[in-house]
């Protein structure tokens, strides 16, 4: 061991802000304490010595970081650009640490200042820059870009208020505003320079240019300005740190001075005020809301900021534009950053003075589009009027791609107008609409799904058209979580085991090579710690629960939980009905077979939508009267998580011992939610849905809890007459489940509250819940069968974990790499450690 003055003069010899050793740490963290937030030990807060571990473990990136971009410039390494409305990245400190390799050395440093680093941590708000699904697998993608070395830029929005925060105030979901910056973001740095124009409304004209050619231009009515606010992204056990790079909406400043000058102070700011409301707000549903002008602005203004930059970035780096396609590939995560399409090719056509041929063919080989959804209502269109107004130039634009694609559908198709109607990107009725989806595949050179199923389905229905004119277009690559922040960080205990079992860690970096578990999976000594790792994860569940919402969780039961955004499609009033089944079952006396169960949910629902919030009400109804009953709360409680986020879920994930993923056939696109779970042990019961289905395959069916109709067999019974009454009056235990929930036994004697919820059940049932109850209760027997032996359920949770490897988002992001953007890895090298 070091006597104390050689470790500090280690420390005094390490490089300030980058040192890697404990001692440096320390030394830098109350540098920062005192020089950023000007506080000493014994007056700061725990805010103040999060924001002081946090700058320490920041300025640790910040030379990978410059590094990076110098490799990146030095090499004109062909770069990635991530274009999404939406990041739900998480809290930055635990990754980073974990990322960083120095989680130890940063605790031990912190506790040796009489510092808890969990409760820094804890500290942390996150960045809820995104609904769900979508934008957390934006997020896991930039860390395994960074991960797997590949050069690469997030573009996106930093909306002031992220997604809300939900209370649950007597049962029902209320939100409240999400001001994550008010206390400062130490991760992002501001970059007042590096800042775009984007026009708004006004007209388009012709003009004459140098060589007498006649050209378009657009004369916005005002302009907006999107300042950049970069935040680092480290990839795990590697020197690359990518950018993600977030747009704030200012005031232009001619817009500034126009108004001051004409003495119009009031003007001035009310205008100044008008332009940042651009980015204040996320929308906070997973589908868009139609015809909301703010979201097409905020659209355009991330498109225009993001294609600006690039062009930017090409002309300082590599020079002309020609080669852009070379240097850029341009992932659109879903339709809301489709309008970049047009932009790109306004940027080239009338800013770079480019013939339509040149930038159509730039353009076209730029980009390549994700389909994240097969719901009808979740699919974008704009009003063409809406377009007039806001984007003159880019529905001309629009206009003449689709001129010239018709023209290519009709001569493929001779006299097909019905195709050719069905193709268009306008879509034509009493309202002319701009289909967002079309003008995304016939931008992009390349298209994906997100899992086989519904890769399939986009192919065969959604994008049938397009298919057949264009197969070579379509591609699947399934969806992929980060196994440094839902296991690593997330689950510290069972890394460890992993590690110990397997005899090296390197895992976490090759998720693949967890099938080294395998051949211990009989091993008692490992049955034996596995349920160890899992019931203490249950009992911090349990305890932040307690704290959190005052239920009490017995840590004992079966742990089973859903936990996704709220939806009739993914369908919690099934499980809901599960639990009335319990309820009834044992208040008749019939436990035979039964385990006790935790229900336990999390989630938010769109604040518009009526349903998703009776649900909610449903649960917290059902869990009032079950978990007062004495009778029954030895058997089964429920639990509803209030603000079900990345940091809350990073709790639930450890916790869980079966996971529920039961939406109907056909209709998720691909879930990464059951990636987490199943890859933190929990066994997944589940329709063949999503990722479900390859999950299934992967850790074997006897593995995994199957059940329900298969998508082809909802298109079925949709074709020939979905009759959901007949199930409610053929299944005496259905009927009664419902009945009791109407009978108002859960609703302090309110017997309407939740009639709409069950007439529609009864009556339309869109997603099918009343076809898949029976074989839902019959799979969740054999759940309880299975439980029972302790065994083999340990057993399977095993394989779950060892053959999992597969969905790691590093894998998707390789192949997104090889089939989709033909880009290799540019790794950068550490010069200085
Ligand atoms: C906060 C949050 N919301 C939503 C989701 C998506 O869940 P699912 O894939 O089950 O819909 C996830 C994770 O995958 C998440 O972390």
């Amino acid at each position: 061991m070091n006597s104390p003055d050689t470790t500090v003069q280690q420390a005094k010899r390490e490089h300030t802000r980058t040192g890697m050793s404990k001692d440096a740490f320390q030394r830098d963290l109350l540098d920062n304490l005192f020089y950023i937030q000007g506080r000493f030990r014994e007056v700061a807060t725990p805010h103040d010595l999060y924001m002081a571990a946090a700058y320490t473990t920041r300025d640790r990136l910040l030379a990978r970081w410059v590094k990076s971009a110098q490799t990146f410039k030095a090499t004109h390494a062909r770069t990635v650009c991530y274009l999404s409305a939406e990041y739900l990245l998480g809290p930055h400190l635990a990754s980073n640490l974990v990322n960083l390799g120095i989680t130890e050395t940063a605790r031990a440093a912190a506790e040796e200042l009489g510092m808890d680093m969990d409760a820094l941590i804890e500290e942390e708000e996150e960045p809820g820059l995104g609904n769900g699904g979508l934008g957390r697998l934006a997020a896991c993608f930039m860390e395994s870009l960074a991960t797997c070395q590949i050069p690469a830029i997030g573009y996106g929005i930093r909306y002031e208020f992220g997604i809300f925060k939900q209370a649950i105030e007597d049962g029902w979901q209320v939100e409240k505003g999400d001001n994550w910056l008010r206390n400062g973001n130490p991760w992002e740095i501001p970059r007042p320079k590096i800042s775009f124009a984007v026009g708004f409304g006004g007209h388009t004209e012709s003009y004459r240019d140098e060589r007498s050619q006649v050209r378009l231009r657009w004369q916005p009515a005002f302009e907006i300005r999107g300042v950049a606010y970069d935040t680092p992204i480290l990839g795990y056990g590697s020197q690359n740190v990518n950018l993600l790079r977030l747009w704030k909406a200012e005031a232009s400043e001619s817009l500034d001075l126009q108004a001051f000058n004409t003495g119009d102070y009031y003007g001035a700011v009310h205008a100044k005020i008008e332009a940042e409301t651009l980015s204040k707000v996320l929308y906070p549903n997973d589908e868009p809301e139609a015809g909301k002008e703010l979201r097409l602005k905020q659209q355009y203004f991330l498109v225009s900021c993001s294609m600006q930059d690039m062009i930017r970035l090409h002309l300082n780096t590599v020079g002309p534009l020609e080669g852009f396609a070379d240097k850029f590939t341009v992932q659109l995560n879903d339709t809301h950053p489709a309008l970049a399409v047009a932009e790109l090719m306004r940027l080239l056509l009338d800013r770079h003075a480019m013939t339509w041929e040149e930038a159509w063919g730039i353009t076209h080989k730029t980009f390549c589009y994700t389909n994240h959804t097969l719901l009808p209502e979740a699919l974008e269109t704009w009003p063409v009027s809406l377009f007039e107004r806001l984007l003159p130039r880019h529905l001309e634009i629009i206009y003449e791609i689709n001129r010239r694609f018709l023209d290519e559908v009709r001569m493929r198709f001779l006299g097909d107008e019905a195709r050719v109607r069905r193709m268009s990107l306008i879509a034509e009725g009493h309202e002319r609409r701009v289909r967002m989806a079309h003008l995304a595949v016939v931008g992009s050179h390349a298209v994906n799904g997100v899992a086989k199923l519904h890769s399939y389905l986009v192919k065969a229905m959604l994008f049938k058209d397009f298919a057949e004119l264009w197969p070579e277009r379509f591609h699947n690559v399934t969806n992929g979580v980060t196994p440094r922040r839902f296991v690593v960080v997330a689950n510290p205990r069972l890394a460890k085991l992993i590690t110990e079992t397997c005899g090296q860690d390197d895992w976490i970096r090759d998720l693949e090579q967890l099938r080294a578990l395998e051949p211990h999976v009989d091993d008692a000594g490992l049955q034996g710690r596995w349920q160890e790792v899992k019931r203490a994860a249950k009992q911090d569940l349990a305890q932040w629960m307690k704290q959190a919402t005052g239920i009490e969780l017995d840590p004992e039961s079966m742990f089973d939980v859903q936990a996704k955004r709220i939806h009739e499609y993914k369908r919690q009033h099934l499980k809901v009905l599960h639990i009335v089944r319990c309820y009834q079952r044992i208040k008749q006396g019939q436990v035979q077979g039964l385990v006790p169960r935790t229900f336990i949910f999390g989630g938010k629902a769109a604040p518009g939508y009526f349903m998703a919030k009776l649900i909610i009400k449903l649960i917290n109804a059902v869990a009032e009267v079950v978990n007062n009953d004495p009778q029954v709360n030895d058997w089964i409680r429920v639990a509803f998580m209030p603000d079900f986020n990345v940091k809350n879920g990073q709790r639930l994930y450890p916790a869980a011992e079966l996971s529920e993923q039961i939406s109907l056939a056909g209709k998720e696109a691909s879930g990464t939610g059951n990636m987490k779970f199943s890859m933190n042990g929990a066994l997944t019961i589940g329709t063949l849905d999503g990722a479900n289905i390859e999950i299934r395959e992967a850790v074997g069916p006897e593995n995994f809890f199957l059940f329900g109709l298969t998508a082809e067999e909802v298109l079925q019974r949709q074709m020939t007459g979905y009759r959901p009454w007949e199930y409610y009056q053929n299944d005496p235990e259905l009927k009664s489940d419902l009945d009791l929930i109407n009978s108002g036994l859960f609703s302090h004697g309110d017997t309407q509250l939740f009639r709409p919820l069950t007439d529609n059940l009864i009556n339309h049932d869109p997603f099918m819940v009343l076809a898949d109850y029976r074989a839902y209760l019959e799979c969740q027997e054999q759940v309880d069968r299975i439980y029972r032996d302790p065994e083999r359920w340990t057993r399977m949770s095993i394989l779950n974990v060892a053959r999992i490897g597969y969905f790691s988002s590093d894998r998707a992001i390789r192949e997104y790499a090889e089939r989709i953007w033909q880009v290799g890895p540019q790794p950068v090298l550490d010069t200085e450690h």
